[in-house]
């Protein structure tokens, strides 16, 4: 038997929301569900008893989740994958079909970036993330898509992506995809909808994972106080909205976005890089040269 973490007892541990049973005889596919958002949706829906497969590029992180599911007796397949990758999906699909049959719900979580200005990201970098968050995310959502059309069933996804409304200063590259993510969302529960395929977004503000740690320092420390709420969220509080778009409950819902951030959509300075000096509290508008 694995050993249990603090993190692993408190996921075991933390309230539900919804009623156990809920998704008894569902399966559900989490990328990134080896760390932070994702486990905790994996371990949420596992609890609400989902079959839940899990997929990321770390092979360790996922067999890691595999022995703390295979502890509890739930039902897990783990397997590598880069979203990336139209190949990769298309085996990710497949051993989820020899494992589980076709999945239900697909939870489209995997993505990330890297914090630097706009005007120094390089092609190659700006290329990985909206890769990663735009065409990763949309590769998935597209090959599960096909393969319930084919089996003329439907399903629900619901697409992570991160609360860009005002811009996302440091992560201009992220924001574009996210809000790319929430547009093709839109489109395809519309065009998918005579297969009664739902889907809706799920957009975080700072939300309190390992995550994070990839910021530096100095905006870290100011995340916490950039909403009205003066706090980050926590991966259990995402994952329990994860489940909720994922689950019946919301069957009258598709093509939307919940925001999910202490209101930092309404108020809050969030930088993810060095505030500029031009957004310091001291700054004075004479220090502006015009040439
Ligand atoms: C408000 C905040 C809200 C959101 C919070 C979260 O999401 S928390 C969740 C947070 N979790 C995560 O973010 C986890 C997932 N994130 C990742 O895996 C990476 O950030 C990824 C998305 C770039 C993909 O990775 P990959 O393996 O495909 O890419 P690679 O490593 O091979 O780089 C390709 C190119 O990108 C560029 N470049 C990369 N890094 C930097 C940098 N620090 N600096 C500058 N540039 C950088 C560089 O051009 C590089 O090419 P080079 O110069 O090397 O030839
Ligand atoms: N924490 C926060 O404040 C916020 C997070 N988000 C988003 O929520 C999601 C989960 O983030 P969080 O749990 O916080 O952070 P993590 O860094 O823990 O999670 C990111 C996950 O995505 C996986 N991943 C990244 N790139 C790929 C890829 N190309 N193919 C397959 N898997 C990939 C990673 O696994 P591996 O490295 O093994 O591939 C990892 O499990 C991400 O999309 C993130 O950007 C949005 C807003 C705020």
């Amino acid at each position: 038997m694995s050993a249990r973490t603090v993190d692993d007892l408190r996921l075991d541990d933390a309230p539900l929301a919804l009623a156990s049973g809920l998704l008894d005889g569902r399966t559900a596919i989490v990328s990134g569900g080896g760390s932070g958002i994702g486990k905790a949706a994996a371990w949420v829906l596992a609890r609400l008893g989902a079959r839940v497969a899990i997929c990321g590029r770390n092979p360790e992180r996922l067999e890691a989740v595999q022995s703390a599911f295979d502890a509890r007796g739930w039902p897990i397949l783990a397997h590598p994958c880069d979203i990336r990758d139209e190949a990769g999906i298309e085996r990710l699909l497949d051993a989820v079909a020899a494992r589980f049959g076709l999945p239900d719900i697909l939870i489209n979580n995997a993505g990330g970036q890297f914090a630097q200005g706009a005007s120094q990201i390089a092609p190659k970098g700006w290329r990985a993330v909206i890769e990663t968050n735009l065409t990763g995310c949309w590769l998935m959502m597209q090959a599960v898509a096909r393969r319930w059309i084919d089996g003329g069933r439907g399903g629900v996804i619901v697409n992570v992506t991160a609360a860009n409304g005002r811009g996302m200063p440091g992560i201009a590259h992220s924001a574009a995809a996210r809000a790319g993510v929430e547009n093709v969302t839109r489109t395809a529960a519309v065009e998918w909808a005579p297969h009664g395929i739902r889907i809706n977004c799920l957009a975080p503000g700072l939300v309190d994972s390992g995550g994070l740690s990839v910021y530096p320092e100095a905006a870290r420390a100011a995340f916490a106080r950039a909403n009205p709420q003066r706090a980050t969220g926590d991966p259990w509080d995402i994952a329990q909205i994860i489940a909720f778009l994922a689950s019946d409950t919301t069957r009258f819902l598709t093509g939307t976005t919940i925001t999910a951030d202490g209101g930092g959509a309404l108020w809050g300075d969030l930088w993810t890089i060095e505030r500029p000096v031009y957004f310091s509290d001291s700054f004075q508008k004479a220090e502006i040269h015009v040439a």
